[in-house]
């Protein structure tokens, strides 16, 4: 399995604003990156906070792009994936529509009442008792042949999929703005590390539109 996070921060490191409402940080050649990563991602994940702020829909935009994942032999969109420990995702959620196939990933927390009420539009994976264990969690859609997973966010999901040691490459647009507050979201929010820093490598930076894309390896992965 391949785990790429990609997001967008501002200048000053936030995903969005204090009022968690999604913000345009990166500009139309960064999100035809994202749109070319997708395309070559068997899934999008994101966790259940995501979905509940900004209702993505987390496809290919570019038909093109679709076009050439059917002439591989690939769905014609990768899969999407909630990390969602209780089942909060609203069944209305335009990650649930019938546009890819969709994973909700679920802890034993979830009720049975919201179990039944995703089970139909989504495939729902159990794992860990009161959060989401990534790391089963991702064993299990490894098993289901979803093995180049490209992570969106948000910040909490972020932090926790480095603390499980699941990152490969980390990719960020910083874009030409400052958001600021204490309380928004950042790249990586969680608890937060006090020792034992995951150690990254800078492999690329580029500018692109009135930013810079930074591409990091983990090491030690
Ligand atoms: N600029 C960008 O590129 C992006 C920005 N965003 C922004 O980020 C914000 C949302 O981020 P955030 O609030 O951090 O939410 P996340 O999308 O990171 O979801 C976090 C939630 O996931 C659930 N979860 C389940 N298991 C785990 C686990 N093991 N570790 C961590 N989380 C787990 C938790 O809810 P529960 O316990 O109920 O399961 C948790 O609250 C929004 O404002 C959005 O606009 C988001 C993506 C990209
Ligand atoms: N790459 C990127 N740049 C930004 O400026 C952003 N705000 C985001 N947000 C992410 O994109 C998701 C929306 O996806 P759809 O367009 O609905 O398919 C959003 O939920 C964030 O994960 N990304």
């Amino acid at each position: 399995m391949h785990v790429v996070v990609n997001a967008a921060a501002s200048a000053d490191g936030k995903l969005s604003s204090r009022r968690r409402e999604q913000i345009a940080i990166s500009g139309e050649a960064d999100f035809e990156r994202v749109d070319r990563l997708r395309a070559d991602s068997d899934a999008v994940v994101v966790g259940v906070g995501t979905v509940l702020a900004d209702d993505p829909h987390l496809t290919v935009k570019d038909e093109s792009l679709c076009e050439d994942r059917l002439e591989r032999g690939e769905s014609k969109q990768p899969a999407r994936v909630v990390v969602d420990s209780r089942g909060r995702t609203p069944t209305d959620a335009a990650v649930l529509d019938d546009a890819a196939a969709t994973y909700v990933c679920l802890s034993e927390a979830a009720s049975v009442d919201a179990r039944l009420a995703l089970t139909d539009r989504a495939e729902l994976v159990t794992a860990g008792d009161e959060r989401v264990d990534l790391l089963r969690a991702f064993a299990a859609l490894e098993e289901q042949g979803l093995e180049r997973l490209m992570v969106e966010g948000g910040g909490e999901l972020i932090f926790s999929l480095f603390e499980a040691g699941l990152v490969d490459e980390l990719r960020t647009f910083v874009g030409p703005t400052v958001i600021g507050g204490r309380d928004a979201p950042t790249l990586a929010d969680g608890e937060g590390f006090v020792e034992a820093f995951p150690s990254l490598s800078l492999e690329e930076v580029a500018r692109l539109d009135d930013g810079a894309l930074l591409i990091w390896r983990v090491e030690g992965r």
